[in-house]
């Protein structure tokens, strides 16, 4: 008979999970989800509650892994916060399941494996889709999103500039002290992203802080707020001049304002460019739209469980 499910909470998810181990596994997902073999994953799009009285939403994010034996669902709550608000934008919780008997193996918090995922993904989409020798990166946004995307970029790529530009100057310097002030903190958009290689949006904006005027011929862009249908991060220029790729086709076009409402085509998920069915355009601009995926969770979740049973002083 199965025990009771075991707790897994944000400092031992912490201390668990290293992008060296996530990023290959995550691109491993990402090709099978992109196969769309029901043996390799099973995932439907986000089904999501509305909060309304709190401007937010609850999307359920279940994930079956058959060849792997994963089961997984994510609960995740996200909310539109007007500006100064202390509430936080995203909390999520993790649960892994025994596919064979459906039991629950553990809870985990999900702040860590959704920050931690989601900026893997983006620079998997760098990876595949920046130009050779970028050298400036530009993020927009200074909360935990921001702080996982800049860690992670930082860790495997070598920019020579990293500028950050959030709600307030205040608020920009806050975290460029935060990461010990190896970034410069701007005052507008239009000043961190002018003449960037690589730019990062992980705002909770729901009306377009980036716009194509300023972004250079053949930059990169990891598009990671706006994830409701009529909430939006880019223009349209942006969206139309620039070539997307987005993680899950099904999910951009039921969720993404920026896809939904540009009426951009989304070129391929990064998944067919890891399996090599769609090419890489890193000569022109390119746009990932990430939405997040619960497979994403699923294999994040399966590595902290058993990087926690591997542990023997847990059993
Ligand atoms: N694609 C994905 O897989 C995921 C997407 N997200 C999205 O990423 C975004 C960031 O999430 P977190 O960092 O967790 O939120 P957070 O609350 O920690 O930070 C949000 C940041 O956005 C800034 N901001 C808010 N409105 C802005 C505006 N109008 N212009 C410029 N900056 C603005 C805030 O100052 C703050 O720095 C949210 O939109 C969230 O829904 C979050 C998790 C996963
Ligand atoms: O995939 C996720 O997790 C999220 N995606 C969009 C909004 C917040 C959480």
């Amino acid at each position: 008979m199965a025990g009771p499910p075991v707790i897994i909470w944000e400092q031992e998810v912490e201390r668990l999970l290293r992008y060296r181990d996530l990023i290959p596994r995550l691109e491993e997902a990402l090709g099978k989800f992109s196969t769309r073999d029901s043996a390799e994953v099973i995932q439907p799009v986000r089904s999501t509650v509305p909060l309304q009285k709190h401007s937010g939403f609850l999307g359920l994010m279940p994930t079956y892994m058959e060849n792997d034996g994963v089961l997984s669902t994510k609960l995740v709550c996200f909310y539109k916060r007007e500006a100064g608000s202390s509430l936080p934008g995203v909390q999520a919780t993790v649960v892994l399941l025994d596919p064979q008997y459906g039991n629950v193996k553990a809870v985990m918090d999900g702040e860590v494996i959704t920050a931690m995922r989601t900026a893997a993904v983006s620079a998997i989409s760098a990876k595949l889709l920046m130009r050779p020798g970028a050298e400036v990166l530009a993020i927009l946004g200074t909360g935990k999103q921001a702080l996982s995307h800049y860690n992670v970029f930082t860790e495997i790529f070598s920019f020579k500039e990293v500028r950050v530009c959030g709600r307030t100057m205040e608020g920009a310097e806050r975290f460029v002290r935060s990461v010990g002030g190896a970034a410069r903190a701007c005052g507008s958009v239009e000043e961190a992203v002018r003449g960037a290689d690589a730019i990062v949006t992980v705002t909770l904006s729901t009306e377009p802080v980036l716009f194509g005027q300023w972004v250079k011929p053949g930059a990169h862009v990891a598009a990671v707020g706006a994830c409701r249908p009529d909430w939006r991060e880019l223009d349209d220029e942006l969206m139309k001049t620039a070539v997307v790729y987005a993680d899950s086709r099904d999910g951009a076009m039921a969720e993404s304002g920026d896809v939904i409402l540009s009426g951009a085509e989304v070129f391929a998920e990064l998944g067919d460019v890891i399996n090599g069915t769609k090419p890489a355009h890193r000569e022109k601009t390119t746009v990932f739209k990430s939405l997040g995926m619960g497979v994403e969770d699923a294999v994040s979740a399966k590595l902290v469980f058993d990087r926690w049973t591997s542990t023997s002083s847990h059993l």
